[in-house]
């Protein structure tokens, strides 16, 4: 499986109505406390949205509302994956990412035969508190030989002038939230992120 080498997350249905028509190909929904109803919602806009624009969407920790919404790929951390249902999701005929940080958690996740293994923090990452150094370059090399033919996915404080180093390292694709949601133009910034992105397309 490839996946596109840009990689937008976001935290609703209305960025993706505002920043996939731009090109993007492949986004992840990532929503924080919000109640069902609420979430349903969201998928199902953001799974038709994506559908009209050829899209790749991923839903991030709620592989119950996404295999009942009919959408095809979801992105689980360690914790929602000890919770979830592996079977239900294969059976289902989901795709798989999972996030790793260390050792330990490379191992349970290629356990779990993912479509893609996500590497982070790269990068000191302001969007939430973790536990984990930043991981740096050299660690991205050392996961692409032990994940590949696996895509590995990098995240963490990524921006345009930090890309170039990612794909050198061996990523193959490059996860980004706050370089683009909190930048003043993120219409101009993601288009950068595309135009930046396009020799390891
Ligand atoms: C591409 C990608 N990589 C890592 C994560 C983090 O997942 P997780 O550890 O479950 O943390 P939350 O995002 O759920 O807070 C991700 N979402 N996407
Ligand atoms: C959601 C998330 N997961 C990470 C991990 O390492 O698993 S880093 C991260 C935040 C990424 O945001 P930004 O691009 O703003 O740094
Ligand atoms: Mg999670």
């Amino acid at each position: 499986m490839k996946l596109d080498p840009f990689y937008l997350i976001v935290d609703s249905a209305a960025w993706i109505e505002r920043l996939v028509p731009l090109g993007v190909k492949l986004v992840q929904l990532r929503i924080k406390d919000r109640d069902e109803d609420e979430l349903r919602a969201e998928i199902r806009r953001a799974n038709d949205v994506c559908a009209v624009h050829g899209c790749q969407l991923i839903v991030n920790d709620y592989w119950r509302l996404a295999i009942e919404e009919g959408c095809d790929f979801v992105h689980l951390g360690q914790e929602d994956l000890a919770a979830a249902d592996l079977l239900a999701i294969k059976y289902a005929g989901l795709k798989l990412g999972l996030s790793t940080h260390d050792h330990a958690e490379l191992e349970t996740a290629m356990a779990a035969e993912p479509d893609y293994i996500a590497l982070g923090p790269i990068y000191p990452t302001t969007l939430k508190k973790m536990k984990w150094a930043p991981q740096g370059l050299e660690r991205i090399s050392e996961w692409k030989c032990q994940v590949a033919p696996i895509p590995l996915v990098a995240i963490g404080g990524l921006n345009p002038e930090r890309i170039d180093g990612v794909f050198e390292a061996g990523a193959d694709s490059a996860a980004v939230v706050t370089d683009i949601t909190l930048n003043a133009d993120p219409e101009a910034r993601t288009r950068e992120w595309i135009e930046k992105t396009k020799k390891w397309r």
